[in-house]
């Protein structure tokens, strides 16, 4: 019998071959594959083996069955899957042939069971690997959808209006038609977070575990409760447990970055400066010109780098300190679309207006108080106003006034029963006229002093147009009745002519015949003031700022500045902040008229007071600041107006040949600058001056002052090429070498009428000096000695030139001329000498005086002889 191989035996059983080589291996058959060739009773032996276990078979095709139904459910799943496809259409081909062959046999059908445990395993495997290829693209499809999800929120898009309806949405995806979990994608894209959880839900139903378990972080990171992996079920692991740590760990994430994002929140409110650029523009920009960037921002509200950067754009170019005019700053708010409007200040710096107004205020307020009046007395030369103001200040000040001794502070106060009464202490000369014109501004009434007599004179007709311009009433006093030849009458009669009718005539000129020398009828006299000021209801608030005006002033050693102020309304203390004239200060001390040191000053009360930066003049108002800073800079700014002021109002004026120029330029005014050491000087020699008339041509004094020449005198006669005269004052060294520098004539005189003379003469054309004073040199005192017989000795320096022994010499002391003499002897140690050059020391006396000081200047000149020019 021919053998059989064991392909055909497996075919005949349909069996697979590789089960019936097992088992013939099994069997103990030498077989190694489906071609090795079997004997006949191995064959049976074969066959029966497996007749015997077909209980076994119909068990294996139970399980053939129960995997068929997996795969049926497998392949509804995957549709997509060719191989499925494949394994099913063999898996039908096999249950036709299985319904083909109904009467086939038991060894048939173990055949097909046997071919039926190898498929389904096969199956399963790529099920499983299938299974793992899909969670991956789960995976990536839902981080996908995820991620456009987002997107699409963030931007939503008019085109991709997802529909409610999840079909719908399959169909619009060619992709969706092929895999259910393609179905993910698209409905992911839906924006409610509601649809989407109604989409999990439904894919709930269909898709396996892993397309749950990868849901969960979405839907959770979507509502954000931060509570992903409590949303798999309890006791799940593998795969899902992968997702769930995964899920886990985005959790966490995921709460890292909501902390953050919390602590982040809480620091903004930190970042307060940022609020700054949020604040509105303002509607009107009211600006000051001058203002820069950083001004401009605070009233923009925003940075002045933005400021800089818009007027960059705008062609301007600047920094954020750097000052912007006018039409800068509009050009800025028109950007900004804002209107902009100039500040309009009031000019502090008008004292004369603050004056005016406190003075009006003082009249409506309720603090007003009775005040002394305020008295000048007037008249005629020799008519005897000294003489009266002499009794008045002997006989009712220091008899009153235990320890009194009147000062001359320009004014001082009577006391007559227990009421005060000021005078102010005009001297009567002609070249004092404009004083007494001012004495008239603050003066409440004037006496008229008419010497009994002489009668009516050209100054006290010039007293009376004075008081009557001025509003002031006037009493008149008719002085000298102790005089045998006194006509009282005959006064009265001239008087009359000028409308100041008695009253005993039905006028209201009050009348009084006194004689100053005896005091006859002086208490009358006080009397009908005070009368008169009853009548007048002269009130003043002592509660307000002070103003004042000044009566005198001057330069004192050692005490600086010196102003004689009255007091006209409120109340001056010492250490007030005060505006005088052009110049501005503290008050440092204040002095009565008796001399002594008073704290504070009322109304009408005359006071000396120190603490200015410089001599203000005659008639100055006095104005309290409520601050130093504000004093400060109000003065400071009107002694610039002040010099600017002088500057513009300058002729061009050439000194040195003053005739020829006079005559080449057809000039009308000479230009002189005049100081003095004392006021009293500047006016008398003003009033001198400028009552010459050449041919026409007059003198104007276009700058005068108290103290030294300086700097600033030089440059403003340079500038208008005026001449100065000093009137018992010395340039200083740099005004000096300035002068020299810049040509400008400096004249120095001691003598009023040697300076008028001398500018009549070069108006003329006439100024041939003869002699003419040189300076030879220039000592610093360094020392005295007192010795008795002979004097102060000088033990001084020469700084410049020479000293002679027959060297005029005078002595200066802050600028001021204190003496002017002749050196009587000078000494080099023991030795007399003739001539002490510059760097050497001397010893000098100067005749007929003694009071050298350390630190005076001495100045040692000669007459020298002039040839005409
Ligand atoms: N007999 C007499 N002489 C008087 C009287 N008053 C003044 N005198 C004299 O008149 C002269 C001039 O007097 P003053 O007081 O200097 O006159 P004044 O008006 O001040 O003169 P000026 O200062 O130059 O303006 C002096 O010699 C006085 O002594 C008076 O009542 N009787």
């Amino acid at each position: 019998m021919a053998k059989e191989r064991i392909y055909e035996v497996a075919k005949e059983l349909g069996i697979d071959n590789k089960v019936v080589v097992d088992k013939a291996k099994d069997l103990g058959f030498d077989v190694t594959n489906h071609m090795s060739s079997l004997e006949d009773s191995q064959v049976n032996q074969l066959k029966s083996s497996f007749q015997n276990s077909a209980p076994a078979n119909k068990k294996q095709e139970k399980s053939s069955k129960k995997n068929n139904k997996i795969k049926i459910s497998v392949s509804s799943i995957r549709k997509n899957e060719k191989k499925s496809e494949n394994d099913n259409q063999k898996h039908k081909k096999n249950n036709n042939r299985r319904r083909n062959n109904r009467n086939h046999d038991h060894a048939q059908r173990n055949e097909r069971n046997h071919e039926q445990k190898p498929a389904a395993r096969d199956l399963l495997k790529q099920f499983k690997q299938k299974q793992r290829a899909e969670e991956s693209t789960l995976n990536k499809q839902a981080q996908k959808a995820k991620k456009e999800y987002h997107e699409q929120l963030k931007h939503p898009r008019k085109d991709n209006k997802p529909t409610n309806n999840p079909k719908k949405n399959i169909k619009e995806s060619p992709k969706a038609e092929k895999t259910e979990t393609k179905v993910i994608g698209p409905k992911i894209l839906k924006p409610s977070p509601a649809r989407l959880k109604k989409n999990q839900s439904s894919i709930k139903k269909e898709i396996p575990k892993v397309a749950l378990s990868n849901e969960a972080p979405k839907e959770n990171n979507n509502r954000g409760n931060g509570h992903g992996r409590n949303t798999g079920k309890p006791g799940r692991k593998g795969k899902n447990q992968f997702f769930n740590n995964h899920n886990e760990h985005s959790d966490r994430q995921e709460r890292r970055r909501r902390k953050n994002k919390k602590r982040q929140h809480e620091q903004v409110p930190k970042k307060q400066p940022t609020q700054r650029k949020e604040r509105p523009l303002p509607d009107v920009l009211v600006y000051e010109e001058g203002m820069n960037a950083q001004d401009l921002g605070k009233l923009l509200h925003r940075e002045p780098a933005e400021l800089v950067k818009k007027l960059f754009m705008l062609g301007v170019m600047t920094n954020q300190n750097q000052s912007l005019d006018k039409d800068t700053i509009e050009l800025l708010a028109a950007e900004y679309g804002i209107e902009a409007k100039q500040k309009v200040h009031e000019d502090i710096s008008d004292i004369d207006k603050l004056y005016d107004k406190r003075m009006e205020a003082s009249k409506k307020s309720d603090h007003q108080v009775k005040r002394p009046p305020v008295v000048t007395i007037m008249g005629h030369v020799d008519h005897g106003k000294t003489t009266l103001l002499d009794r008045l200040r002997h006989t009712h000040v220091s008899a009153h006034e235990a320890g009194g001794i009147t000062q001359k502070i320009g004014a001082y106060q009577v006391r007559l029963d227990d009421r005060l009464i000021t005078f102010l202490d005009t001297p009567g000369h002609a070249a004092f006229s404009n004083m007494r014109a001012r004495g008239a501004e603050i003066t409440d009434i004037v006496v008229l002093v008419v010497a009994a007599d002489d009668g009516v004179m050209p100054q006290t007709i010039e007293a009376i147009d004075h008081a009557k311009s001025a509003g002031v009433p006037i009493i008149v006093a008719i002085n000298k009745m102790d005089v045998p030849g006194a006509n009282p009458q005959h006064v009265t009669e001239q008087l009359m002519k000028y409308n100041l009718i008695p009253e005993d005539y039905g006028g209201d000129t009050i009348y009084v015949n006194i004689s100053a020398k005896t005091g006859e009828n002086v208490d009358d006299l006080l009397q009908m003031i005070l009368l008169q000021s009853d009548v007048m209801e002269l009130q003043a608030d002592p509660k307000q700022m002070a103003i004042g005006t000044v009566i005198e002033a001057r330069l004192s050693r050692g005490r600086g500045p010196v102003a004689d102020l009255l007091i006209q309304q409120g109340t001056l203390n010492v250490g007030d902040p005060i505006v005088v004239g052009n110049t501005f200060g503290r008050v440092r001390t204040m002095t009565n008229d008796r001399g002594r040191q008073v704290k504070k000053a009322t109304p009408s009360m005359p006071v000396e007071i120190t603490g200015l930066n410089s001599v203000p003049e005659s008639a100055d108002k006095l104005v309290e600041f409520e601050d130093e800073k504000t004093a400060r800079s109000v003065g400071e700014s009107r002694a610039q107006q002040a010099l600017q002021k002088s500057r513009e109002n300058v002729q061009h004026v050439t000194l040195d040949n003053l005739f020829d120029t006079m005559k080449k330029e057809n000039m009308k005014e000479v230009d002189i600058v005049l100081k003095a050491d004392v006021q009293g000087s500047v006016e008398a020699l003003q009033q001198s001056l400028e009552k010459i008339n050449v041919e026409g041509v007059r003198v104007n004094i276009i700058h005068s002052g108290v103290g030294a020449i300086n700097e600033s005198d030089v440059t403003l006669a340079g500038a208008s090429n005026a001449f100065i005269i000093g009137f018992n004052v010395r340039p200083t060294a740099t005004a000096k070498s300035q002068a020299e520098t810049d040509g400008v004539d400096i004249r120095l005189y001691s003598i009023i009428y040697k300076a008028i003379d001398d500018v009549t003469a070069a108006m003329k054309g006439m100024l041939e000096p003869t002699y003419e004073e040189k300076v030879t040199g220039n000592l610093t005192v360094r020392e005295t000695w007192k010795v008795s017989k002979v004097g102060t000795i000088a033990g001084a320096f020469v700084d410049s030139g020479y000293v002679t022994r027959d060297s005029g010499i005078r002595v200066i002391r802050d600028g001021v001329v204190v003496y002017d003499g002749k050196v009587a002897s000078l000494k080099r140690f023991q030795d007399d000498v003739k001539q002490v050059k510059q760097g050497f020391d001397c010893g000098l006396t100067i005749e007929n005086y003694n009071d050298i000081k350390i630190d005076d200047q001495l100045e040692a000149y000669e007459m020298q002889e002039v040839k005409p020019q």
